[in-house]
């Protein structure tokens, strides 16, 4: 079986990026890194603050010189933060850099799954749903360009997913050794 490019995980707030990703990364015993996790790391803030003082166009400064490094590494799995897409730069190295996993879900779930949640600012606001409804009309195309697969993230567990993309990214990168498999199973 020839070695998976590296994987990079884009998709809305609340898709399961960070959580999916980290999964993903023991089970192919690969290094982990998170863009959000890495800005603050080297920033020594946290991204309220960084939205605080630098404003929005400070922090996708930041993200966009991030996901540049990280995407230059190899045998890597990453994830970006939701609003990474936004940016050509980012879009573009992404598509040339590895394979692409687009994590989806419904704006019902991403209001559940953040609703306690106090690191993303742009969703600490009275309308929540109109911002995350607005979010995807401008976003999802976005998502679709950039991405080779498209994985649906609600009405499964973490594992369930990482499950999926490991099977959709060998068919992707190894169909002829797919193909073999499904063969050797029909075959006397
Ligand atoms: N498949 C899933 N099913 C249920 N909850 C999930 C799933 N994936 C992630 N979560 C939960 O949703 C929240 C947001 O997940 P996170 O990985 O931070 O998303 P993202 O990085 O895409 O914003 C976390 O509390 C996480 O435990
Ligand atoms: O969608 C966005 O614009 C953002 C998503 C966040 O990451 P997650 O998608 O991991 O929540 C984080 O990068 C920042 O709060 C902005
Ligand atoms: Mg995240």
């Amino acid at each position: 079986m020839q070695d998976l490019p590296n994987l990079f995980l884009i998709g809305p707030m609340g898709a399961g990026k960070s959580t999916i990703g980290r999964l993903l990364a023991a089970e192919l015993s690969r290094t982990f890194y998170d863009s959000d996790h890495a800005i603050q790391d080297r920033c020594g803030a946290d991204i309220p603050w960084i939205f605080d003082v630098e404003g929005e166009p400070g922090f996708r400064l930041r993200e966009m010189q991030m996901i540049d490094e990280l995407t230059q590494l190899s045998s890597v799995v990453v994830a970006t933060g939701g609003g990474a897409v936004l940016r050509e730069d980012n879009r573009r190295v992404l598509r040339e850099r590895g394979t692409v996993v687009y994590l989806m879900t419904t704006v019902d779930q991403q209001l559940k799954r953040t609703a306690k949640d106090r690191n993303r600012p742009l969703l600490q606001c009275a309308n929540r749903e109109q911002v995350l409804n607005d979010m995807f009309a401008t976003r999802d195309p976005l998502y679709r360009a950039t991405s080779d697969i498209t994985v649906r993230t609600d009405r499964r567990s973490p594992r369930a997913v990482v499950n999926e993309i490991l099977r959709r990214v060998h068919r992707l990168t190894d169909p002829l050794e797919h193909a073999v498999t499904l063969n050797s199973k029909v075959s006397p």
